[in-house]
Formats: structure tokens, C-alpha cells, sequence
């Protein structure tokens, strides 16, 4: 699936947002992705999730026994990758602000993990995701999203593999163009939400 059918994907489900956004980096952006609302399409789901597995068995291989997701936006991406690429999927999630393996969720040792995001923009929450995950004695052999924010330039410490690559703007908070600042900011994502 070419970058323009993606799009086509993204627009049909109305998850490509314009306003002003804040990421959950901090920094704030004109544009936002809202996979939620790709991926409450099983069929959508299907369709983005068998593209991305095949990039992956292309460019990973085969031999990956789990994946691991970052709760909540990996969450739903994560089951599906797992559903395409016949392995279990499992998620972190946060307890007081850190990512955290519960609900008898158990890394094999050595186990062979494919990271799964919705996203990645500055690639922080991928980074902690496979810390934990190695911590836990998983080895990650790659990440995989659907969207890459950053076109390329984060760096995961691991191969990343992306649907879609975009270079979009952001912003630090006290460098913001008039016409972004002129916007009311909305924050869509839950890390730090109370
Ligand atoms: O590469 P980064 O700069 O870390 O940004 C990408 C992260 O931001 C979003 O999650 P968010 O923390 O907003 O929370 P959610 O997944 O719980 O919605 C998204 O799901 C990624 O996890
Ligand atoms: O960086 C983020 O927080 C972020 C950006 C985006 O476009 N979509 C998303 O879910 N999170
Ligand atoms: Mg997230």
C-alpha cells in the first residue's frame, strides 16, 4: 500500500486533524493523527495492518514471537499486528507515569519482540516502551507503526518500520507561529492526564 492510499485512509476516517495540538513530547503541532478513529474500522484495520506486516516480514523477516505495544494508542494497533503476524500481543501500560507490564502479561526470556506504536514523533514513548521490554528480558528486534512523524529521523535504537512517513511541523510551546498560538490548544493524547 503506496503513502497516498494511507492518506486516502486517513482522511476517509477522519483522523487527520488541523488546529493546535499538544503532543505528548510538549511540543505542538498543526496537524494530528487520531488513529483511534482509523483503527474503530476493523476492516480499515485489517486492510493498514496487513500492509504494515508485510513491510515487516520484508524488512524484519520472519521470527518474531511477541508483540509489545505502548498503551492506550498502541493498544488496538498492537492486537491487530499480532492477529496479522500469528504471535501473541501484549501491552505496557503506565502506573504512576512509567510503563509497566500487568494483567499477567509475561515476556518469555530472549523472546523475539516487535514494538508497536500508532505513532512516533519524537520516538520517546517507543524508547521507554522497548526499555521495559528488555528490562523485562525481551530482545526487540524492531519497532513498527503506522505513522512516523518525524520521516525517518527518530532514532528507537532498534529499526523502525513505518506505513506512512511524514515530515509534519512542531513547535516548542514558547516559539509558536501567530498563527498556531491564535488557536485554543488541545491535548487528544493520555499521558499525564489525570
Ligand atoms: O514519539 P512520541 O513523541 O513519544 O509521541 C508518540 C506517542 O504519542 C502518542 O501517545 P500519548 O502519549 O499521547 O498517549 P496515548 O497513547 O495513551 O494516547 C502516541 O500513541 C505515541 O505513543
Ligand atoms: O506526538 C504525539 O503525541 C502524537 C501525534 C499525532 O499525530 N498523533 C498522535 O496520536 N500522537
Ligand atoms: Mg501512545
Amino acid at each position: 500500500m503506496n503513502q497516498a492510499l494511507v492518506l486516502d485512509e486517513f482522511r476517509a476516517a477522519r483522523a487527520l486533524l488541523e488546529g493546535h495540538f499538544i503532543l505528548t513530547s510538549g511540543l505542538r503541532s498543526p496537524m494530528y493523527l487520531q488513529c483511534a478513529r482509523v483503527l474503530m474500522d476493523p476492516k480499515r484495520a485489517d486492510r493498514l495492518c496487513a500492509a504494515l506486516a508485510a513491510l515487516v516480514r520484508q524488512q524484519v523477516g520472519e521470527g518474531i514471537d511477541l508483540v509489545v505495544s505502548p498503551a492506550m494508542g498502541g493498544v488496538v494497533v498492537g492486537y491487530e499486528m499480532g492477529r496479522q503476524l500469528g504471535v501473541p500481543a501484549i501491552f505496557v501500560e503506565r502506573v504512576d507515569g512509567q510503563f509497566a507490564l500487568r494483567r499477567g502479561f509475561e515476556i518469555p526470556e530472549g523472546a523475539r519482540c516487535l514494538m508497536v506504536e500508532d505513532v512516533v514523533t519524537t520516538g520517546l514513548s517507543s524508547r521507554e516502551c522497548i526499555k521495559v521490554i528488555e528490562a523485562l528480558g525481551g530482545k526487540v528486534v524492531a519497532g513498527a507503526s503506522l505513522v512516523d512523524r518525524s520521516d525517518g529521523k527518530a532514532d528507537i535504537g532498534v529499526p523502525l518500520v513505518s506505513l506512512l512517513r511524514l515530515d509534519v511541523p512542531s513547535y516548542s510551546p514558547d516559539n509558536l507561529p501567530p498563527e498556531l498560538a491564535a488557536l485554543p490548544a488541545v491535548k487528544p493524547g493520555s499521558r499525564g492526564l489525570k
